[in-house]
C-alpha cells in the first residue's frame, strides 16, 4: 500500500513531482484523429483554436500494420505543431498489446514535453494505472520531463467499471475518465451494435388504456419512451470522478450523421455532470463545444439568483420558486463554468457579456 505520505512522491528519480490538483481545463470535445492519415493529419494544425483537444489516437481505428506510421505521425505533428490554447492528447494501444511499450517509450521522449494527456484504453483496475504511473515517471526522468504527464482512463470493462473508485484513486496523475459504450457493451455481453447512443428496444411502455369492461386493452397503441442504456454508468461515473478531483467525459458518439441524437447523448452527459464528449469527426466539434456550455437562458438565471441571494443563505422567492444555499451553489456551477469558457472561448465572451445585468 501507498501510504498518503507518499502518495504525491515522484516514483523514480529525476521525475517531476506529482500535481496536487488537476487543473480545470476547459475540455468540451476531445477531438480525435488518426495521425497516420496523411489526409486527416493535415488538417490538424489549422484545428488548433477550433477544439479544446486534439487526440492523436493510436488504438482501435488504426489498422494493425499502420500503428507504427501512426506513432511516427504522432510524434511528427507534435513537434511540428505550435498547439497554442489547445490541448494535445494521446490514446495509446491497450496495455495487453504488442504495441504500448513502443508507444510510451517512443512518445515521452520525442514530445513528452508537448502531451498533457496520455488516455489508457481497457483499464481493469488499480493495477493498470500503477504500471503507467511508474513506467511514465521513469520515461519523465529519462526525458528531462519537467511537468508531469496526466493519465485519462477508459471505462470500458465490467471489471473497470466495479473497480472505479481504485481507478480514480490510483495516481495522482488520473485526469479523468471516459465511458466507452462500444468496447463495454461487448465486455458486458449487451444486445446492441451501436456505438454509444440509445437502442430501440430498450424502452418503457405506458400503461394500457382501461376497456368499457373494467379490464385493459392491452393492443392499444400506446405510447413507448425510448430510455437511455449508459445511465447507470455515467452516473457512477460522475459521482467517482467528483469524489477524487477528476473529470467525467462521455465517450464517442458513432452515428456521425445523426448529429441530433448525438446532440442529445451529449447534453444527458452534460446534465449528468460530465465536462466533455469525444468527437470522432469534424461535425461533432460544434455540437460538443454548444452543449457543455451552459445556455444563456441558464447563466442568466443563475446570475440572478446570485444576485438575489446576497451571502447565500437564507430563503427567497424568484418567479415563484424558492431558491436557498443549496440552489445557490447550482447557480454558481453554471456561472464558474461560463466563466472559465469565456476566458478561452471569445465568441461564447460576447454571449456572456451581452447577457444584461439580472435584477434581484
Ligand atoms: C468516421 C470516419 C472514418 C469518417 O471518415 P470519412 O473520411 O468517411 O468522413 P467524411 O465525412 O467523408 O470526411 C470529410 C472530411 O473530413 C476529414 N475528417 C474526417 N474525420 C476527421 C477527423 N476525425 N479529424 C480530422 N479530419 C477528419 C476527412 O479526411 C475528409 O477530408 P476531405 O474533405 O479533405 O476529404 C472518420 O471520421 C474517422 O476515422 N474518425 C475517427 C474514428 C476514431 O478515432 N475512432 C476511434 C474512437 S471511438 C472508439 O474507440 C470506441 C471506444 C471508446 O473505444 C469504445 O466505445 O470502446
Ligand atoms: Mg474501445
Amino acid at each position: 500500500m501507498r501510504t498518503a505520505k507518499d502518495f504525491f512522491t515522484p516514483l523514480a528519480v529525476g521525475a517531476p513531482t506529482p500535481l496536487r490538483e488537476i487543473p480545470a481545463r476547459p475540455s468540451r470535445a476531445i477531438h480525435f484523429f488518426d495521425p497516420g492519415n496523411e489526409k486527416m493529419a493535415a488538417k490538424i494544425p489549422a484545428m488548433v483554436g477550433t477544439t479544446d483537444v486534439l487526440l492523436g489516437n493510436l488504438e482501435d481505428a488504426v489498422k494493425a500494420e499502420n500503428k507504427e506510421k501512426a506513432r511516427n505521425g504522432l510524434v511528427k505533428i507534435g513537434q511540428e505543431t505550435d498547439f497554442g490554447p489547445t490541448q494535445f492528447w494521446t490514446r495509446i494501444n491497450s496495455l495487453d498489446s504488442p504495441w504500448v511499450l513502443d508507444d510510451l517509450t517512443t512518445l515521452v521522449p520525442a514530445i513528452g514535453d508537448k502531451l498533457d494527456v496520455i488516455m489508457v484504453p481497457k483499464v481493469q483496475g488499480a493495477e493498470d494505472i500503477h504500471y503507467i504511473d511508474r513506467i511514465l515517471a521513469q520515461l519523465e526522468a529519462k526525458a528531462g520531463i519537467t511537468k508531469p504527464l496526466q493519465v485519462h482512463a477508459i471505462l470500458e470493462t465490467a471489471r473497470g467499471v466495479a473497480n472505479i473508485e481504485e481507478i480514480c484513486a490510483a495516481s495522482p496523475r488520473m485526469q479523468g475518465l471516459s465511458l466507452g459504450p462500444a468496447d463495454l457493451a461487448a465486455d458486458r455481453r449487451m444486445k446492441t451494435t451501436r456505438v454509444g447512443g440509445p437502442h430501440p428496444g430498450y424502452l418503457v411502455r405506458g400503461d394500457a388504456p382501461r376497456t368499457d369492461d373494467g379490464g385493459f386493452a392491452y393492443d392499444a397503441e400506446r405510447a413507448t419512451y425510448q430510455q437511455d442504456l449508459y445511465h447507470y454508468t455515467i452516473a457512477r461515473m460522475v459521482d467517482a470522478c467528483v469524489m477524487h478531483g477528476i473529470f467525467p467525459y462521455w465517450g464517442p458518439f458513432g452515428d456521425i450523421k445523426d448529429t441530433v441524437a448525438c446532440e442529445d447523448q451529449f447534453r444527458n452527459a452534460f446534465l449528468l455532470g460530465c465536462v466533455g464528449a469525444w468527437s470522432l469527426h469534424p461535425v461533432q466539434i460544434k455540437i460538443a463545444n454548444r452543449v457543455f456550455a451552459p445556455s444563456i437562458e441558464d447563466v442568466t438565471h443563475a446570475r440572478r439568483v446570485i444576485a438575489a441571494m446576497g451571502d447565500g443563505t437564507g430563503a427567497v422567492m424568484i418567479d415563484g420558486k424558492m431558491e436557498d444555499d443549496a440552489s445557490v451553489k447550482q447557480c454558481k456551477v453554471q456561472v464558474e463554468l461560463a466563466e472559465q469558457l469565456a476566458a478561452i472561448d471569445p465568441e461564447l465572451k460576447d454571449l456572456y457579456d451581452a447577457i444584461e445585468t439580472p435584477e434581484a
